[in-house]
């Protein structure tokens, strides 16, 4: 089989006094500050990925079920690039499409067919390609009347509808989604839901998150289950998922 995704070996360390709230200022502040004790000796380190290790195939769904803090959405991040992990390797043979976090490459003051353009090229498109699929982009998103208009007068709905258009219309091989988002108003919810479930299920290789052990078992060819950053099984959609419900249980 066509190997699409490998993780090799990957952890990855937090430090849980700067990352979460890294500002420049803080950033002096700190370099002031006499250090604590257990902060010179790095306690402050916490590992949220530990030795992760798991492979996918080209058209494989993959779900990845654990509960809060287990380190999902991180080893979504990880794998899609917008983090490095701290060790480890991750090799990726495809176009990544990470319905992550929707709008994060705007640019504010650009106009929304200018971040349509930009958008693309961060996702790895060349101009010709996002040329050929600008129309498409733009009458899924429904904002044909403002494509002139900076992003920055646009509803948080508005940046998300342009969000999921660019990134679903231009068909990645690989699909990373942290549960299946509903963004919009009612009508575009259901167009996105059914756009996702569409390229779900229609040979994209994918990397699913959720919560509902439901959605998982309908959608996913295999499953890893994680737990304070390891896996403590992955294969076999029905045995994890009931593996991982009886743990749940029984808590
Ligand atoms: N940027 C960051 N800086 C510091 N700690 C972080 C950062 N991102 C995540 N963490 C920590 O890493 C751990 C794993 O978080 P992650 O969001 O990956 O969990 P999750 O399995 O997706 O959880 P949930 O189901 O609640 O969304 C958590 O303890 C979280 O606080």
């Amino acid at each position: 089989m066509d190997s699409m995704i490998k993780v090799e070996d990957v952890s990855m360390k937090f430090n849980l006094g700067i990352e979460k709230n890294f500002s420049l200022k803080l950033f002096f502040i700190n370099m002031f500050k006499p250090k604590k004790k257990d902060e010179k000796k790095g306690n402050k380190d916490f590992w949220a990925l530990k030795h992760v290790n798991f492979e996918v195939e080209r058209g494989e769904v993959v779900g990845f079920v654990g509960g809060n803090g287990a380190g999902k959405s991180t080893l979504l991040k990880v794998v899609s690039g917008v983090m490095k992990p701290t060790e480890g390797k991750i090799t990726v043979a495809g176009n990544i499409c990470p319905m992550i976090e929707l709008g994060a490459g705007f640019d504010m003051d650009l106009t929304a067919r200018e971040n349509i353009y930009l958008n693309g090229s961060i996702l790895g498109y060349s101009r010709e390609f996002i040329d050929q699929k600008f129309d498409e982009i733009v009458s899924f998103s429904e904002l044909q009347d403002f494509l002139e208009v900076p992003v920055r007068n646009f509803s948080s709905g508005m940046v998300a509808r342009l969000a999921f258009s660019i990134a679903t219309q231009v068909d990645p091989e690989i699909l990373i989604v942290d549960e299946i988002l509903s963004v919009g108003d009612l009508n575009f919810q259901q167009k996105s839901e059914a756009k996702m479930r569409s390229m779900i299920t229609g040979g994209t290789t994918v990397l699913y998150v959720s919560h509902s052990i439901d959605s998982i078992r309908s959608l996913c060819d295999k499953v890893v289950w994680l737990d304070h950053g390891k896996v403590v099984m992955s294969g076999n959609t029905e045995k994890v998922c009931q593996a991982y419900y009886d743990s749940q249980v029984s808590k």
